[in-house]
């Protein structure tokens, strides 16, 4: 089984990094191409074994799994570029929402699924969101989804929520990261606490929180409930928030759609656009 990675920018290159990290693929089965190539010998210098190629086509020629790390406007072009050399028996994994399923089986034989990565899989936590193609059969989606569970929880998620569930999954550690920048700041500036120790705490707090989450039996609504004990600290701080954000995830997600309409207006004209 070889892997091949078509772009290794900041998610491609993450993947890559889990993957080995992880053992689900060993350097020796990893070919990857980055348009600049500095971006890609890295990777080969750093992991022994691994293959850094000048060209797309020779990852494709050399896979049975390819992923598309790539940005939605430059799929069209890669896609053109591969397309002779992509067979039926290959599984083609992209990782970007705007370009649909249906235009990936257009212009490719391949098995195609969408799965959306987040930064979170570097440390092999967090989600994938899986969108499976029609050519994906049973066996197909098992085998795609167990090489995912090495490195997060592989979520099946509809093709029509793959924003909400994106933005949730793939930019909340973004938008989490900066609200507990914002509290950071806030506690420095205010009582004069070092950066360094509010980082350290702020770090275990958004962990232990995490695990509280996830294995710990909690939800966002009893762990309110749990640390706002009746007539302490938590319940001032509480009401700030209630006021201070009403509303605020609300155009949050208004924004993120309305640029992904953009995104899938721009991905509608490129693959459409006759040759
Ligand atoms: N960064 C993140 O947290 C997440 C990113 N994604 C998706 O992953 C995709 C890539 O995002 P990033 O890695 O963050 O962007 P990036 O800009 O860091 O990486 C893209 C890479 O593609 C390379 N590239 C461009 N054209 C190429 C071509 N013709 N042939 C080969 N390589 C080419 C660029 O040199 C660059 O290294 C995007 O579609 C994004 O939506 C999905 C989930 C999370
Ligand atoms: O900002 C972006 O477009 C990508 C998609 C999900 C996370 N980052």
């Amino acid at each position: 089984m070889k892997a091949g990675f078509i772009g290794t920018g900041s998610m491609g290159s993450i993947l890559i990094e889990a993957f080995i990290h992880s053992g689900a693929f060993n350097p020796e089965q990893i070919v990857a191409s980055n348009r600049t190539m500095s971006k890609v010998s890295w990777l080969a210098e750093t992991y022994s074994g691994l293959q850094a190629v000048h060209s797309n086509r020779e990852v494709v020629q050399q896979s049975d799994v390819i992923f598309l790390c790539i940005k939605p406007g430059e799929y069209k072009k890669v896609i053109d570029e591969i397309k002779e050399d992509v067979l039926p028996s290959q599984y083609v994994v992209s990782i970007t929402s705007p370009v649909l399923i249906k235009h990936l089986e257009g212009l490719l034989p391949a098995k195609i699924s969408k799965v959306i990565p987040s930064i979170t899989n570097y440390v092999l936590s967090g989600a994938t969101l899986c969108i499976h193609g029609n050519r994906m059969q049973p066996e197909d989606k098992e085998w795609i989804e167990n090489l995912l569970a090495h490195v997060s929880s592989p979520i099946r998620v509809s093709e029509s929520y793959t924003r909400i569930s994106s933005d949730i999954s793939s930019c909340g550690p973004a938008f989490l990261a900066n609200f507990i920048q914002s509290f950071i700041d806030a506690a420095v500036e205010v009582t004069g606490i070092s950066r360094e120790e509010a980082t350290m705490l702020a770090s275990e707090m958004t962990l232990g929180t995490g695990k509280l989450l996830t294995t710990g039996g909690f939800d966002p609504i009893t762990l309110q409930k749990r640390v706002r004990v009746p007539g302490g600290v938590t319940a001032e701080g509480l009401r700030i928030m209630e006021r201070d954000l009403s509303g605020m995830f609300e155009r949050l997600i208004r924004a993120t759609h309305g640029k992904f309409e953009e995104d899938l207006e721009k991905a509608e004209l490129l693959f459409t656009l006759k040759q």
